[in-house]
């Protein structure tokens, strides 16, 4: 076998090994790491990983790449299972009314917030929102990010919806990250259907789904399950219907109020619940007997500057699987950096380095149903891979804020070269 890419004497390799399903408890601590480390590459796929010298049966040729990795980390591609990646205008008018004791939810309730970034986003064009998502896309890369998800609910009419979500396809047909789509009609009831809930809901269970599903555009459905937004009922069945377009369900749960949302997601089977800032240790035992992931999103706590963080000690101990995001949207977390995401994790989740690589590669790929793919550095699954300036895990999350990417490999391609 020829190798294209051989990256060798790793100073530490994180492989993920093991079964490709969620892991939970101790399992999120056992990353396969390696240490004097060797990957190599064929084409897209990864064909070799352990330790020392490349071994017989695998040969270089006149153009392999050999690169030394002494000094750095490899893991494989960081995955982003919930971002609201397209989407219009900016909302930096809001950190002053914050700054001045204003809630998040009031100033949605008062029409701004998600409401005002509907209307930035339903009078952009497709282009205006291909570029700025585009341009986003390319710092996530730059950071390590090799796969994440999108959402619509920037539209909440059926054009804006499809617009969305149409951008998030078109994009992933031409940028080296690989974007799932979820459709997020159900992200706020618009002003005009204040009085009239009912009607909104039936448009998104009547005639958003069924087109959503027959242009193909998302393999996922995603409600804000919130006191003031969706209730429990309404969320069950807007979820319910999409399962029967084939669509797999996350939720918006107890982000902010303790509505329930982590019991649901564990009744209707839903792929993952996110946020759970506020989620009752009831729900957290229903997440970990049906398998639910918990996607947390400690960015987002902390740019809400509420002080409040998911309990995320208490799901690992209870068995919950946890992946982490960076929740990236204009309102709440309007970062692309998963790095920082990463560090916030250890430092306010209090999650442990090791825990943390697996809630950003295996339990990310399990959120996204990409686990026989991606997520961890075995033969056969897709070469995306991360380089890491920096001797060891640690160091990655301990120094926060700064970009340790050295090279990132998407699909066997070397994508991002930074030194
Ligand atoms: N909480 C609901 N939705 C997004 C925020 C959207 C916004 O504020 O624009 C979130 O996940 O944080
Ligand atoms: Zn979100």
């Amino acid at each position: 076998m020829k190798a294209d890419i051989v990256i060798k004497n790793i100073s530490q390799l994180v492989t993920m090994e093991g079964p490709d399903k969620p892991r939970i408890k101790e399992e999120m601590k056992n990353i396969g790491l390696i240490e004097n480390g060797i990957v190599v590459i064929a084409r897209d796929k990864i064909i070799y990983v352990g330790e020392g010298e490349l071994p017989d049966d695998i040969e270089s040729h006149e153009k392999t790449k050999i690169i030394d990795g002494r000094g750095k980390t490899v893991t494989p591609g960081l995955i982003d299972p919930h971002t609201h990646l397209v989407h219009g205008g900016s909302r930096e008018n809001e950190l002053p009314m914050k700054l001045n004791g204003m809630k998040y939810m009031d100033i949605l309730k008062a029409g701004g917030g998600i409401l005002s970034t509907v209307k930035a986003t339903q009078n952009a064009s497709f282009e205006e929102l291909y570029k700025k998502a585009e341009k986003s896309l390319n710092i996530m890369l730059e950071f390590g990010v090799t796969t994440l998800e999108a959402k619509s609910g920037y539209g909440l009419d059926i054009e804006t919806e499809l617009k969305q979500l149409r951008v998030a396809k078109e994009l992933n047909k031409n940028h080296p990250v690989d974007i799932v789509s979820t459709f997020m009609g159900a992200h706020a009831i618009p002003l005009e259907y204040k009085q009239n809930r009912e009607e909104f809901v039936k448009i998104i269970i009547n005639e958003m789904i069924p087109k959503v599903a027959e242009e193909k555009l998302a393999e996922f459905c995603d409600v804000f399950c919130e006191e003031g937004v969706f209730t429990i009922e309404e969320t069950r069945r807007i979820l319910n219907e999409a399962k029967e377009y084939g669509m797999y369900s996350k939720l918006h749960a107890d982000e902010i109020e303790p509505i329930g949302g982590a019991e649901l997601a564990a009744e209707i089977g839903a792929v993952s619940a996110d946020h759970l800032v506020a989620a009752s240790e009831q729900g957290m035992k229903m997440m970990a007997e049906n398998g639910v992931i918990a996607d947390l999103l400690p960015a987002t706590s902390f740019n809400l500057g509420s002080g409040k963080y998911a309990n995320a000690r208490k799901m690992i101990e209870l068995g919950v699987p946890v992946a982490l995001s960076t929740d990236y949207n204009p309102g709440s977390s309007p970062t692309e950096n998963l790095q920082l995401v990463m560090s916030f994790a250890s430092i306010m989740l209090k999650m442990t380095p090791e825990e943390v690589f697996s809630a950003v590669t295996i339990n990310s790929a399990c959120s996204l149903k990409r686990e026989n793919s991606i997520g961890s550095i075995k033969i056969g699954k897709k070469a995306d891979i991360v380089i890491f300036d920096s001797p060891n895990i640690n160091y990655i999350i301990y120094h926060f804020g700064i970009n340790h990417v050295d090279k990132v490999i998407k699909n066997g391609e070397i994508v991002i070269e930074r030194n």
